[in-house]
């Protein structure tokens, strides 16, 4: 079965399909035309185990109503790899203040012999994350960093799925990666919530945008809707939760590297209603190496498989940024670029001389981020 373009649901894939080889090739199926022609999918019965989810999702609440000065010690401005802590309303989508608070956390990387003056600037994007103190939310870090390694594992094996799927090698990606303890990837622990009616600055949770890497694992956290995707002809579609089932779309990166065959599609979180419980997610963005110049690489797909990207229609409008200007720069100068845009503030402290690139006028106000 075919997935019209213009789909009002995202498919759902059973990860159980791999386990047999009589129901394998119907997973890769299913895994092509989601890639061709949706860009997301659901994850039903993930390699995760439920007890690990649902332990992580326990901290929340806990995390969140930690004392506001023990958020703030943790303030992203601290870290020159834009690790840490953001109030609400700080992080910028196409110019609007995004309706969130959160924590990014990253899987663990000796940063030692990373980055030393006169290396590549973007060298210092990975490094250690800030852990909340142990005697705030006991548990936590260790659990979170187990979390975060079963879904690392996930990532690489999805990876080889994409590559099948689209006809190459199952190693076929394997360039635009390093050895698996030089990566480090990236995941939030949000909150999004609108306290008063006074204080509604948007009903923008997360504005519209791309992801910008290979593939993101996102865990919608709690039971409210707001996740929405577009489709070809720009009608946003609703991606409701769905328990211990995840989220996976892709990125421009991947996009670009498969010659537009795997989707990367625009999408956006609206805010829960003032006054209403927060929206938890967790979303995890697989990184590529730091030194992958995109357009560098040419993969050869089979020429049945790229026919399928014009049988799809051609896309209408989106309302979000596009990234692929950038795909001649390393990867991890595009990174540090749009963590940048989106964080002039911290850009500010480590980064001061990309800050003045990107904001020649100083600190932006509202509204002129990007
Ligand atoms: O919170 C979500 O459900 C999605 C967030 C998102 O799209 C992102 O952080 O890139
Ligand atoms: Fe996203």
């Amino acid at each position: 079965m075919t997935t019209v373009a213009n789909f009002t649901s995202i498919p759902t894939l059973n990860y159980d399909l791999l386990a047999s080889p009589d129901t394998r090739p119907s997973f890769i199926q299913q895994l092509q035309d989601a890639l061709i022609n949706v860009g997301f999918l659901y994850l039903e019965h993930p390699p995760i185990p439920a007890s690990l989810i649902d332990e992580v999702v326990a901290y929340l609440p806990r995390l969140f109503a930690l004392p506001q000065e023990r958020k703030d010690a943790l303030r992203m401005a601290n870290s020159p790899h834009f690790l840490g802590y953001s109030r609400l309303g700080v992080e910028r989508t196409k110019g609007v203040a995004d309706q969130r608070e959160q924590f990014d956390l990253a899987t663990p990387l000796d940063a030692d012999d990373r980055w030393t003056p006169g290396k590549p600037e973007y060298l210092r994007l990975w490094g250690p994350s800030q852990w909340p103190e142990e005697e705030d939310v006991p548990g936590f870090k260790t659990a979170f960093v187990r979390y975060l390694a079963a879904v690392e594992n996930l990532s690489h094996e999805f990876v080889q799925l994409v590559a099948e799927s689209l006809g190459l090698a199952p190693d076929g990606l394997a360039r635009f990666f390093d050895a698996r303890e030089r990566m480090q990837h990236r995941s939030k622990v949000q909150s999004s919530s609108i306290p008063t009616r006074d204080e509604v600055a948007s009903e923008q949770g997360v504005g519209p945008h791309f992801d910008a890497g290979f593939l993101t694992f996102l865990l919608q956290a709690s039971d409210h809707p707001g996740l929405q995707v577009q489709n070809l002809s720009g009608q946003w579609i609703d991606v409701p939760p769905r328990p211990y089932t995840f989220v996976i779309n892709f990125g421009k990166g991947l996009e670009s590297v498969t010659q537009g065959l795997a989707r990367a599609t625009s999408h956006r979180v609206l805010a829960p209603l003032a006054g209403t419980s927060p929206r938890y997610s967790i979303p995890f963005f697989q990184n590529i190496a730091q030194d992958v110049r995109l357009s560098e690489h040419v993969l050869e797909f089979p020429p049945e498989v790229l026919k399928l990207k014009g049988q799809r229609g051609k896309l209408g409008q989106t309302d979000s940024v596009n990234f692929s200007e950038y795909d001649s720069l390393p990867s991890g100068q595009v990174s540090l670029i749009n963590r940048v845009k989106s964080h002039p503030d911290v850009a500010e402290k480590h980064y001061p001389d990309l800050f003045k690139q990107f904001f020649p006028y100083g600190m932006p106000t509202h509204g002129t981020a990007y």
